[in-house]
């Protein structure tokens, strides 16, 4: 069983739980109930995602997070464009109350970073104020990614399709998504290698707006991503350990601005 199985697995199981507490047609009204969608500005010089991410399978305990909401207000304040809450609770320690707590304090859009493997995870996400979800290619097949890319545009959010090589960049280009990420760390051996970005980026269909995923330790690598191409970085570790994350999230959204503006001028 790969390290992705394994976490997906439990997903599952966590998902049973809930959907026996709110069944799916409770969750779709919740849905239909909820705040409008924030727009994700795919136009923008270059955005920042920051991430509430406690802990993760690869790196072990990141930070406490003992309030989500707070930190959260200062990625806002230092301009991040999205805030992403990983709400998995096994791997990630995430939960839905994470993102309530989040939704509450900002109102910026927001990620739900999950492993998104069920139709129910998708109302659930836009009923707790969702603007975007993670569609992760090597979790789905074919017709899950129609489904569910096709689902998220219904439920008005966008979708971050995440990519990790140049098959899936190709699956990615077929669905036309508008919104694509390169993830940097394997899913295998949970390794980050940055350098596999420049690559793939190239591949990118023309038009979409790509995150670079994973890596961002610092400034370097947020230049480097951008000038392969990168037009929003995810960050999460770096961010979390930061003793001021608001002016590091000021940072690296001027330094990735200031090389995309000079790429395109
Ligand atoms: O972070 C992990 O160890 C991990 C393991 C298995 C699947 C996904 C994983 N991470 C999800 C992410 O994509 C990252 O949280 C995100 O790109 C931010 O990465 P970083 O800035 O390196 O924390």
């Amino acid at each position: 069983m790969t390290v992705l199985d394994d976490i997906v697995a439990g997903v599952r199981e966590d998902l049973e739980d809930r959907r026996r507490r709110v069944p799916l047609t409770e969750m779709v009204e919740r849905a239909q109930a909820a705040a409008p969608v924030r727009a994700f500005d795919l136009d923008a010089d270059f955005s920042v995602i920051a991430e509430v991410k406690r802990r993760s399978p690869s790196r072990g305990d990141l930070a406490p997070i003992s309030e989500p909401g707070r930190l959260a207000g200062l990625y806002a304040v230092g301009g991040a464009r999205a805030i992403s809450v990983l709400t998995e609770s096994r791997r990630f320690s995430g939960s839905l109350d994470d993102f309530d707590e989040v939704r509450a304090a900002v109102d910026v859009p927001l990620l739900r970073k999950d492993f998104m493997v069920d139709e129910y995870q998708f109302h659930e996400a836009r009923a707790h104020g969702a603007d975007l979800v993670l569609l992760i290619v090597a979790a789905l097949d074919p017709v899950q990614l129609r489904d569910y890319l096709a689902l998220s545009a219904e439920l008005g959010m966008t979708a971050l399709v995440e990519t990790h090589d140049a098959a899936e960049l190709e699956i990615a280009a077929d669905l036309d998504a508008r919104l694509i990420g390169i993830n940097t760390r394997n899913l295998k051996d949970l390794s980050v290698d940055t350098s596999r970005f420049a690559p793939l980026a190239e591949l990118a269909p023309p038009g979409c707006t790509l995150v670079a995923e994973s890596g961002v330790a610092g400034l370097a690598d947020v230049e480097s991503y951008a000038h392969a191409g990168a037009h929003a970085v995810l960050v999460g570790e770096a961010l979390v350990r930061d003793g001021d994350p608001q002016s590091a999230v000021a940072r690296f959204t001027s330094a990735g601005a200031d090389i995309r503006t000079r790429a395109t001028a």
